[in-house]
């Protein structure tokens, strides 16, 4: 439903509802009318990339994500003489509670170092950076570079093999030969805590740092659902058959790709919890003890070598939903009865 008319100005608009409520629905206006994006962009704020790396600040031990006002993108612009049209080919991530615009643009194109000492930042790898941003900023600088990564590896139409055109929004792409529409995909992931009652399954793959376990995850397959899929991964991956399971919670996860991570527990017989690891997928993983479990989440979150050469136990940081996951779980034993 597109709402013509009272609409037109957001301003009115944004004293119609709810906070959330009009933030959500100025985002459908402006993904489905060019009209109305075009004129946010002239009064938004901008994210900046350069081949997908956010432009960043580094402030202590954090990193901060400018915006970007439009003025100086266009004096930025017109430093490198490029066209103002190249505001165009950014993409809308979200919007302030007053209804000011937020876009994603990656200037790839031009000259990093330049670009950098004017707006004296510097271009970081998300990767490097997502854990040291602050709250609001990783998951608006995940899904920009989710779509901006879109963007780029969908140029053409997999069918007539002629160029797409993105809409102004960013949110879709359209070949205009044969009408076919393009949206943006993430790839659901489950993500699984397997439990027998008294210890939990945790394992990793050999390109995990040094002693880092975290849990079961895998990608659906196209037709299963999500229950399939957390059965199919925990026997696939540790041999073991899935008695029970409960959906947790999900997570956008940029690396490598666009990932939706769907986070759920799962229960195994305890005496059927034998695991036997599929080597082609894993490198190790074992049953944790409470204790062992409340010992790393006591540790910093990276490599401890012992003595005799092994690492330490370590978990994912709280960021990741694996560690959402193990912290419920630890809750969990806390609040049975022995
Ligand atoms: N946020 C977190 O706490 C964690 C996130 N992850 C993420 O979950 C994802 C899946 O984990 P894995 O154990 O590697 O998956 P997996 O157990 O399904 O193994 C990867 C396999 O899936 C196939 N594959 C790769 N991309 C695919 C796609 N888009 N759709 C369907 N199949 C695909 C690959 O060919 C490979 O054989 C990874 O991207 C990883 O980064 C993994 C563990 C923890
Ligand atoms: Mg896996």
């Amino acid at each position: 439903m597109i709402y013509q008319g009272v609409y037109r100005t957001p301003s009115l608009w944004c004293r119609l509802h709810s906070t959330y409520v009009r933030k959500m629905r100025y985002l459908f206006e402006l993904k489905e009318d060019d009209g109305i994006c075009r004129q946010a962009q002239n009064s938004g704020t901008f994210y900046l990339f350069h081949n997908l790396s956010p432009f960043l600040k580094k402030v202590g031990s954090k990193y901060l994500a400018p915006q970007i006002s439009v003025a100086e993108m266009k004096s930025m612009l017109g430093k490198f003489r490029q066209n103002e049209q190249m505001i165009e080919d950014s993409v809308l991530i979200g919007c302030s509670d007053e209804c000011m615009a937020y876009f994603a643009l990656d200037l790839g194109s031009l000259e990093k170092s330049v670009i950098e000492s004017e707006l004296r930042g510097l271009f970081t790898e998300l990767r490097k950076a997502f854990f040291q941003l602050d709250g609001k900023d990783a998951p608006l600088l995940s899904s920009a570079q989710a779509l901006l990564r879109w963007h780029d590896t969908h140029q053409y139409c997999s069918k007539t093999g002629q160029p797409t055109q993105k809409n102004l929004a960013g949110s879709k792409r359209v070949c205009h030969t044969n009408g076919i529409i393009y949206y943006p995909q993430m790839s659901p992931v489950v993500i699984t805590l397997v439990s027998d009652g008294s210890r939990c399954l945790l394992a990793r793959q050999a390109s995990f740092p040094k002693g880092m376990y975290s849990a079961l995850a895998g990608f659906c397959d196209v037709g299963e659902t999500l229950e399939e899929t957390v059965r199919r991964e925990v026997a696939e991956e540790v041999g073991l058959e899935v008695e029970s399971l409960w959906y947790s919670a999900s997570q956008h996860w940029p690396f490598p790709n666009s990932s939706l991570m769907i986070a759920c527990h799962a229960m195994v017989q305890p005496q059927q919890s034998k695991i036997s690891v599929n080597k082609l997928e894993l490198e190790a993983a074992g049953w944790f003890s409470l204790e062992e479990i409340m010992e790393a989440l006591g540790r910093e979150p990276k490599p401890l070598k012992q003595e005799d050469g092994s690492f330490s136990l370590w978990l994912p940081p709280k960021w990741a939903i694996a560690h959402q996951l193990i912290q419920e779980w630890v809750k969990l034993q806390a609040s049975s009865p022995a």
